[in-house]
């Protein structure tokens, strides 16, 4: 696990790509066989990536990093499936997740991830409560319909854990699909002071990227992302993209609150 501290809005101002790149994108998360993560100070999210291969793999815990036994007993979980066919087993209990599927574990619970052809993304954060492990099927999450053809930012939000519904102590996750033709995500930008929140790119050919634009409004700087690469949006920072082809993405929140209209919209002029 890698930790990263929190960050200024000067910084990124004034860093160069190499520091930018270090600091805000996550770009190894999914390696066969193994768990990655990275413990970022912004709101204390962890971000990581499971791919079990032919074996299974337990959440670790990262005692020294996390200073607890086991790694959901002060926090609680989102787990999206970015690979094939795949199950997560969540104290003994067995929840089949296909590409898209989400997953939601309360705090307190033993987790591990299996299948062969399978990518687990997580995200985990500082619980106060414990609600149920709850199974969020792509297919059955009705999407918001977002944008437009003639702005190329039509897209649509699949809200799996956003405040209401579901209940969570702060975490808030879903995914976002761009459609056919369109580029952008996220434009016009937004602000939320009291939450921290990473994006994790997916479904992106090989040869495609995400320009994603991050900063204060008036300060702009962007970083270059491919497929299943994060990037962490601290409270002062934009978090748009445009792609060069099809994508999508998982966006999960944590700070404050779990109410995902507490947001401040920035005018385009603003920029
Ligand atoms: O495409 C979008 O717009 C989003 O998906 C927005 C994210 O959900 C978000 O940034 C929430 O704060």
């Amino acid at each position: 696990m890698q930790v990263r501290y929190s960050t200024s809005p000067t910084s990124a101002e004034t860093a160069t790509t190499a520091d930018l790149r270090d600091t805000f994108l996550v770009p190894d998360l999914f390696v066969n066989g193994e768990v990655h993560a990275t413990y970022t100070h912004e709101d204390r999210m962890v971000i990581g990536g499971a791919v079990p291969g032919t074996g299974q793999l337990d959440l670790p815990a990262w005692t020294d990093v996390l200073g607890t036994e086991s790694h959901l007993e002060r926090r609680e979980l989102g787990v999206i499936n970015v690979g094939g066919a795949g199950h997560v087993i969540v104290d003994g209990e067995k929840f089949e997740l296909e590409h898209l599927d989400g997953l939601y574990v309360g705090r307190g619970s033993e987790v591990a991830f299996a299948g062969e052809e399978a990518a687990f993304y997580f995200v985990s954060a500082s619980a106060h409560a414990t609600y149920p492990a709850t199974l969020l099927s792509h297919e059955q999450v009705e999407p918001v319909a977002l944008g437009s053809p003639e702005a190329a930012n039509e897209r649509s939000l699949f809200r799996y854990a956003w405040g209401q519904d579901l209940e969570t102590s702060v975490l808030q996750f879903g995914v976002t699909v761009i459609a056919d033709g369109s580029v952008w995500n996220t434009f016009p930008p937004h602000l939320h002071a009291r939450r921290t929140e990473v994006y994790c790119y997916v479904d992106l050919a090989e040869d495609d990227r995400v320009f994603h634009f991050m900063g204060q409004p008036g300060h702009t700087r962007h970083l270059v992302v491919r497929n299943r690469q994060a990037v962490i949006a601290p409270p002062w920072s934009i978090h748009a993209g445009a792609g060069t082809g099809s994508y999508a993405f998982i966006w999960a929140m944590a700070g404050e609150n779990n109410c995902y209209t507490d947001l401040s919209p920035v005018a385009v002029d603003d920029l």
